[in-house]
């Protein structure tokens, strides 16, 4: 791609386009990557806001498609430079079965992998997660570590396990001959808990608190931390390593990288609390008002809850023994790799995505 610098001749590929983090990363390559010639968005579900992007310069394709159908997935990835991995199921809450959450973050990835190599695709980005490292099973914390801190990454839930196994696929592909010859050039960005414009959790948090009077009541010490990091960052990095993923494919190639910005070391309550505190909301409780045990019991008894009332509707609290375990477990990175090996700095300050994400909880809950 070196003399494509001032033309546009590229084609890029996001899978999950119109996703919470996809759509960010989708907006910030028309804005930030001139040599787009055909942006490319594969998704389950596509979003009404495609439409209003088809009016630039960049030929934007809208893609419905499943990842788990790999035919889909080739005939989307055929002629792409550059393919963006972001789709897959987020489902920590107990909604969609763990064979399907290996069917969509496994199976799917595996499927891109093989397109890329069968039609000659030689950039691929996966979206991984923290949740590849931890918190692990054990409840070890995980205190400002980076991509070389020890840490046994031992789990259980579907989701870290299907986040682990796709990970690892696409950094085993990384040097893979694609049609045409050249190596298949592999990279793992790990994002710790994305928030900003569009975060559901972060809506349903609102709401909760909306519903009990204005309060939220602390559950977790405020001493355990939680990484969270802006989806504008995170939508940055990727756009950053997909630039320059080719001139440095030595280097980064078959590379994890962990997404991080300047947002503020916090338990998860108190850090969306920098939000909803703004928008009205309180969180009660200078210490957790519950004894731990009793907080397990209430997870607990939601899981039964889940069971009984599954065969007339899907009951998915907030509160389960997993986002239990992992909010009480601190999960901290302090890490430059990124900034190392390609020159990765945070587009948006801390002031500004905290700003930009009370702008848009307090314009969803109007529009709303
Ligand atoms: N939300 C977070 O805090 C974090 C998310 N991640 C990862 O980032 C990626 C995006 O996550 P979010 O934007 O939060 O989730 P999301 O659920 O908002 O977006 C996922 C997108 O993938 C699409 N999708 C799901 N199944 C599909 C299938 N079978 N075929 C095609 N498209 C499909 C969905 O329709 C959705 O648009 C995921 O891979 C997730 O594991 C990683 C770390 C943290
Ligand atoms: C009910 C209370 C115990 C409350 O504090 C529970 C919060 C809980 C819903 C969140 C705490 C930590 C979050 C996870 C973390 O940010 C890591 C993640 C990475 C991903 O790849 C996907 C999302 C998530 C699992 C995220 C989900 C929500 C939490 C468990």
């Amino acid at each position: 791609m070196a003399n494509s610098a001032q033309t546009q001749e590229l084609v890029y590929l996001v899978t999950g386009g119109c996703g919470f983090l996809g759509e960010h990363v989708v907006r910030m390559l028309l804005q930030r990557e001139p040599r787009l010639r055909e942006l490319r968005i594969f998704d389950l579900h596509l979003g009404p806001w495609l439409e209003e992007l088809k009016t630039g310069p960049v030929q934007v394709t809208a893609i419905q498609g499943d990842v788990t159908q790999a035919h889909e997935v080739a005939a989307a990835v055929a002629g792409a430079h550059v393919v963006i991995h972001t789709a897959g199921l987020v489902d920590v809450f107990g909604k969609t079965s763990p064979e399907t959450i290996h069917e969509v973050n496994v199976q799917g990835t595996q499927n891109v992998i093989e397109a890329c190599v069968q039609t000659g695709t030689r950039f691929l980005i996966y979206t991984s997660s923290m949740e590849v490292v931890g918190p692990n099973i054990k409840g070890q914390p995980f205190y400002r570590g980076n991509e070389n801190t020890p840490y046994e990454a031992v789990h259980r839930h579907p989701y870290p396990c299907s986040k682990a196994l796709a990970e690892r696929l696409v950094l085993e592909a990384n040097g893979r001959e694609v049609l045409g010859g050249l190596p298949l050039v592999t990279c793992a960005l790990r994002p710790t808990g994305i928030y900003g414009e569009g975060h559901q959790i972060m809506k349903d948090f609102y709401h909760q608190g909306l519903r009990l009077g204005g309060r939220l009541f602390r559950a977790i010490p405020a001493s355990v931390e939680h990484g969270r990091v802006y989806v504008g960052n995170v939508a940055w990095m990727h756009v950053l390593v997909a630039r320059e993923l080719e001139h440095r494919a030595a280097l980064m190639g078959g590379q994890v990288y962990f997404c991080y910005d300047n947002s503020p070391y916090k338990s998860y309550e108190d850090f969306n609390m920098e939000f909803l505190g703004p928008c009205g909301l309180q969180l009660v409780g200078t210490r957790p008002l519950m004894p731990y045990w009793l907080l397990v019991l209430l997870a607990a008894l939601n899981t039964l809850l889940q069971w009984l009332l599954r065969p007339l509707l899907l009951y998915a609290p907030l509160l389960n023994p997993y986002t239990l375990a992992v909010a009480n477990t601190t999960f901290t990175v302090s890490t430059d790799k990124a900034r190392r090996h390609f020159g990765y700095e945070p587009l948006f300050s801390w002031e500004e995505s905290r700003t930009r994400t009370i702008r848009w909880v307090q314009t969803a809950e109007g529009s709303a």
